[in-house]
């Protein structure tokens, strides 16, 4: 599904309104009445409810004021505290306010010196609250005055439906800069605004719907460049099936390069996931001294030993001995566990430079080019980089922290000057493409921050991409699995005590929910209504 920033929303708006000539009032009339009936289908009986909106001054409060008008017609008690002098609501807001005065109804003013007292007392006796303070306009962090009215409706345990996006919640990057609402259903217009997807604001927004205000099909829909989450049915319709006559030889033949002593057990977490996502072959190539114990723990992959360092690391010397073998590869993996002697840097960046294969560089085959992103771009064949924010901090020469707020944008920079498909991980993975496709992952959980997991989704994507995925949907259908795979592990084992192993297990787990399922539709806790 795609996903919009606050400007490619009101674009749209703009669009509707100036070339199909839906009227902006319209548009305000369906948001606000699906809000209501969302709020009344969680009410169950209407009638007799004690509902609260929370009104701001701009057009989300007109949504607010809708939603307030048709529950009150449905018989609810309905309170409405604006939190702005009625005087300054415009256009839309306005009208509305003005049928909400036709009535016979009033308003509670938030910002009147017994404002706050009365919210409180009125929402300590409410069956629900909605949010409609700030939509899409939000930017920064909540006025002071503004602020003990959300905390005192975080505090309160009622039932939360946020209008659009979470009040404090930013639209773009999904960012809260202190305190926000904490929604129990957020009622998103259209399409699901970025920040609605991105961490931390995926927290504040509870089950996520998505409903159409009657903007024009043409101006939402659409395939192609552009950011969009991952879900369920995406990568469903991209996964290979098999033919009834299929042989190994129709699922690609994947070669891990990786392994080194101490870290030989990240190379055979790559190989065994790339079997578990569907390579028909599998081979490792480790460093020579190694190549019986990689053997011994992987029956199904076939092993290649290479000329090592004195330290037991990949030597330069193993380049001419991989050279001659490559035709019947479909797909290299190259990182993991390779550790970062100088020598196994050197291999490395001649690999990524002479290689002609597909390529997804991980781990350490990304740290080889620490502060010299730019040699990234010498290379003849299609790459994937599957940096975590350190790596792509020591990438680009700067510090993790840095680039926290900017991940979907760094991740399409970075995607766009190397020519590759960059995968950010990180709670919501980012995956970008050169030409111009993003993916929010909506998968996986804080128990696949383990060590292992990121070998896992290298095999995972060059497995795919051996299948005959393009680049970027064996990286996002990668991310996709893996993260589900992660869920599946975490349904049965909670979070503090899930290994790496325990991805291998639940990928064909995952692929089959994915390709079988209807219930992925709510495993990522977005439905799209109307
Ligand atoms: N045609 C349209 O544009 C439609 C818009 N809709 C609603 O309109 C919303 C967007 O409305 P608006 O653009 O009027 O803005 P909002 O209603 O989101 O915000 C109200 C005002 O808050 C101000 N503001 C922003 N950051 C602030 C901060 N940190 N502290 C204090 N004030 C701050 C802004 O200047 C803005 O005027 C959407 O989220 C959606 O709910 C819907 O009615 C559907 C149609
Ligand atoms: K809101």
């Amino acid at each position: 599904m795609r996903l919009v920033t606050a400007a490619e929303m009101r674009e749209i708006d703009r669009r509707a309104m100036e070339e199909y000539g839906i009227p902006s009032i319209v548009l305000m009339e369906n948001a606000g009445r699906w809000v209501a009936q969302v709020v009344a289908s969680r009410l169950g009986r209407v009638a007799g409810k004690r509902v609260v909106v929370l009104c701001g001054r701009g057009n989300n409060g007109g949504d607010g004021l809708v939603a307030a008008r048709h529950l009150w017609q449905q018989g609810a008690q309905v309170k409405v505290f604006l939190a702005a002098d009625p005087e300054s609501l415009r256009g839309d807001a306005l009208t509305n306010a003005t049928i909400w005065r036709r009535l016979g109804q009033d308003f509670y003013l938030l910002l009147s010196p017994t404002g706050l007292q009365a919210f409180k007392l009125a929402i300590a006796r409410a069956d629900v609250v909605i949010d409609a303070l700030y939509g899409t306009g939000f930017r920064g962090e909540l006025p002071p005055e503004i602020r003990p009215v959300v905390e005192a409706l975080n505090a309160s345990g009622r039932f939360v439906v946020a209008v659009d996006i979470p009040s404090g919640l930013e639209a773009d990057t999904g960012q809260v800069r202190g305190v926000a609402v904490v929604a129990h259903v957020t009622v998103t217009f259209g399409l699901p605004k970025l920040g609605l997807v991105l961490e931390p604001g995926a927290r504040y927004v509870g089950e996520l719907l998505v409903v159409d205000i009657s903007l024009p099909l043409p101006l939402i829909t659409g395939t192609g460049p552009g950011r969009y989450y991952l879900t369920g049915e995406m990568v469903r319709s991209w996964l290979p099936s098999r033919p009834p006559t299929a042989h190994k030889g129709n699922f690609g033949h994947v070669l891990v390069v990786g392994g080194s002593r101490g870290m030989i057990g990240a190379a055979c977490l790559t190989a065994a996931a790339a079997l578990r996502a569907g390579a028909g072959l599998v081979t490792l190539a480790v460093p020579r001294s190694w190549q019986e114990t990689a053997a011994t723990k992987l029956t199904e992959v076939m092993t290649l030993g290479l000329p090592e360092t004195p330290e037991g690391q990949l030597s330069c010397a193993a380049w001419e001995s991989l050279k001659p073998l490559l035709p019947r590869f479909t797909v290299c993996a190259l990182g993991p566990g390779l550790g970062r002697h100088p020598e196994t840097v050197e291999l490395v960046k001649r690999m990524v430079a002479e290689i002609d294969l597909p390529l997804v560089l991980d781990a350490d085959g990304i740290n080889a080019f620490a502060g010299e992103a730019h040699l990234l771009t010498r290379r003849s064949s299609p790459l994937i980089l599957t940096p975590h924010p350190g790596e792509m901090a020591r990438l680009l020469g700067v510090k993790a922290a840095e680039l926290t707020d900017k991940r979907v944008e760094v991740a399409e920079k970075a995607a766009r000057e190397w020519g590759a498909v960059v995968v950010l991980k990180g709670a919501r993975t980012v995956v970008a493409s050169p030409d111009g496709y993003t993916g929010i992952n909506s998968t996986g959980n804080p128990g696949m921050a383990t060590g292992g997991t990121g070998d896992v989704l290298t095999g995972v994507i060059a497995a795919l991409w051996a299948q005959g995925l393009d680049p970027f949907r064996a990286a996002a259908a990668g991310v996709y699995l893996h993260g589900l795979a992660g869920d599946l592990a975490a349904k049965e084992k909670g979070e503090a005590g899930l290994i790496a192993g325990d991805l291998l297990e639940r990928l064909p787990l995952a692929w089959r929910r994915v390709t079988e399922a209807e219930e992925v539709r709510e495993e990522h806790g977005l439905s799209r209504l109307g």
